[in-house]
């Protein structure tokens, strides 16, 4: 009897249906290995773990000192022969570190899930790059070394949408001269350059642990805009800054982001502080500000603010001005006569705007007398035991744009250097209520007198500057890494001996000036003081 031959299985598409679709075998293979994947998980965090262990035991053994060595190997096989002789101490011993490797094992796995195709790329590179600064030849088993294990090194990380590190936290060896700047610069310049340009980072070094974090600063926010700023009597507001360099935030009225895109995209973060505004109207939010506080117990009765050419240094003194006028009288002398503080002209509370050579002079030296009518004022009243007399109350602020330019003049024309006029409002301010606040060029730092650079204690610095130009004009280098490129308003700043802060001036242009906004012109506008019927007419406002 012959056989029936067995049916054949169908299984090409050749003239008819597959048994099974192609996309479902993708899926059931996909879901296959997701399956294997997800029962092998445990045994990967555990093994994991055991290295993460085993890493840092390494680690810790290499950075005890040689003489400890001994002790500490003694105690531990001690303490293993009195778990062998315990009942049941082995398998204590064996849950307890099958427990200890799956929880370290457990958080890496986290980590790597979140870590980009060529994220690992990076970091091996990143570690390949550190080893000549992380390494010595004496050591037995170097955290460092090429071709090394970078995951012992680099315990967290995060990275961008783009694939880009926006924070790192890696160990270094404990012998590494964490203690000398210029070893620590040259590791936060490899990481500024091999983690990518253009944005700003913050290194945190942490020497007790031997830890080096390494976090990407978003962009602070442009929107914030000339506004009343809610503050206690003798307060500015210069400008706005992280949320972790001040414990304080404010109350803000803030627009849409003033930025171009390329800021945004540069720095690859978003903005701190402030989410940008849905619409187009302005929304509250609670920024950090930077707050200068003058008065008699000020140790900072001065500011000094340099940028480089168009950074907003203007901007920052009409700030001050519009600020200053809520309480005291101001008095500007605008060195470059670009004529950009046309707009307190003949407002109440503004003594004199002087462009001219001899208005600038003439101004100057009545700031010094009037300075010491005050400063004898207040000292009689004090041996009288009166308090101040009413008309020394309200501080005179004196607001100096472009000094090196009223001084080059004035050399030229053979007449008294307008700054050394100056010398008796800085150093008799303080007691005096008299504030003066000078605005002036990087390059023409050299420019300003001796005075103006001694008793100028609150700085700023804006513009594109490098670490080294915020630490000649500061005194103190920044803890973030500048950008090259940055928007009008953006520098830092420092109060005295306290600490370097990123700031943000908020956007108070010449409401004359066209090319500024609409809604910043008008907010400026809006806070302008009434004309003083007893002063000449302003000049009306274009487009106001
Ligand atoms: N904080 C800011 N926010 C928004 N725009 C600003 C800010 N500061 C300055 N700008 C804009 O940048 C331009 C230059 O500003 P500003 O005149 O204040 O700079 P500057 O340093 O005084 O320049 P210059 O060297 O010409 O005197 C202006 O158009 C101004 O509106």
């Amino acid at each position: 009897m012959g056989r029936r031959p067995l049916p054949r299985l169908r299984l090409g598409s050749a003239g008819g249906t597959p048994l099974v679709p192609p996309g479902r075998g993708r899926a059931f293979a996909r879901s296959t290995a997701d399956g294997v994947a997800d029962v092998l998980q445990p045994l990967v965090a555990l093994s994991r773990g055991l290295r993460v262990l085993a890493a840092v035991g390494r680690r810790k053994w290499t950075e005890l000192p040689g003489d400890r060595r001994g002790p500490v190997f003694t105690l531990a096989v001690a303490c293993g022969f009195v778990l062998y002789l315990l009942p049941y101490g082995p398998l204590a011993a064996a849950i307890s570190l099958i427990g200890a490797a799956g929880w370290a094992g457990r958080g890496r796995a986290g980590a790597a899930t979140e870590t980009p195709a060529d994220g690992t790329e990076r970091l091996r590179t990143l570690y390949e790059a550190l080893v000549p600064y992380f390494s010595a030849s004496e050591d037995p088993s170097p955290l460092y070394s090429h071709g090394g294990d970078w995951s012992e090194a680099f315990d967290s990380f995060a990275f961008d949408e783009n694939g880009r590190l926006t924070r790192l936290r890696l160990h270094y060896p404990a012998y590494f001269t964490d203690g000398e700047p210029a070893a620590r610069t040259r590791i936060e310049q490899l990481l500024y350059a091999k983690s990518g340009r253009g944005r700003e980072y913050l290194f945190e070094w942490d020497e007790e642990a031997n830890n080096l974090t390494l976090t990407v600063l978003p962009a602070l926010s442009t929107a914030i805009h000339a506004q009343r700023f809610v503050t206690a009597p003798g307060e500015t507001v210069l400008g706005f800054t992280d949320p972790s360099s001040v414990q304080r935030t404010l109350p803000v009225l803030a627009g849409p982001e003033t930025c171009g895109e390329d800021e945004e995209s540069a720095e690859g973060t978003r903005e701190v502080g402030l989410k940008k505004a849905a619409g187009d109207g302005p929304e509250t939010q609670d920024v950090p500000p930077v707050v200068w506080r003058t008065g008699p117990r000020s140790t900072e009765p001065h500011l000094l603010a340099l940028g480089q050419p168009g950074s907003g240094t203007t901007t920052l003194l009409r700030s001050i001005a519009l600020q200053a006028l809520s309480q005291g009288e101001v008095l500007v002398v605008d060195g470059g006569g670009t004529g950009e503080y046309a707009c307190l002209s003949g407002r109440t509370g503004v003594l004199a705007v002087e462009c001219g050579p001899a208005g600038m002079l003439a101004t100057l030296e009545w700031a010094g007398h009037e300075t010491e009518r005050r400063l004898i004022a207040a000292n009689r009243a004090r041996q009288l035991r009166h308090p101040p007399p009413e008309d020394i109350r309200r501080p005179l602020w004196i607001l100096l744009d472009r000094p090196s330019v009223m001084s080059h003049l004035a050399a030229a024309d053979g007449r008294t250097d307008p700054q050394e006029l100056l010398s008796v409002p800085l150093r008799h301010g303080r007691a005096a209520n008299v504030r003066v606040v000078v605005a002036d060029q990087l390059d023409a730092a050299e420019a300003l007198s001796e005075a103006v650079r001694s008793h100028t204690r609150a700085r700023v610095v804006l513009g594109p500057v490098s670490s080294e130009q915020v630490t000649a004009v500061l005194g103190a280098p920044p803890h973030t890494t500048p950008t090259p490129e940055v928007p009008p308003g953006r520098g830092y700043a420092r109060l005295g001996a306290g600490p370097v802060h990123r700031i943000q001036v908020p956007a108070t242009p010449d409401p004359y000036d066209e090319a500024a906004g609409e809604a910043e012109r008008q907010a400026v506008l809006r806070l302008l003081p009434a004309p003083d019927p007893a002063a000449p007419q302003a000049p009306a406002p274009v487009g106001g």
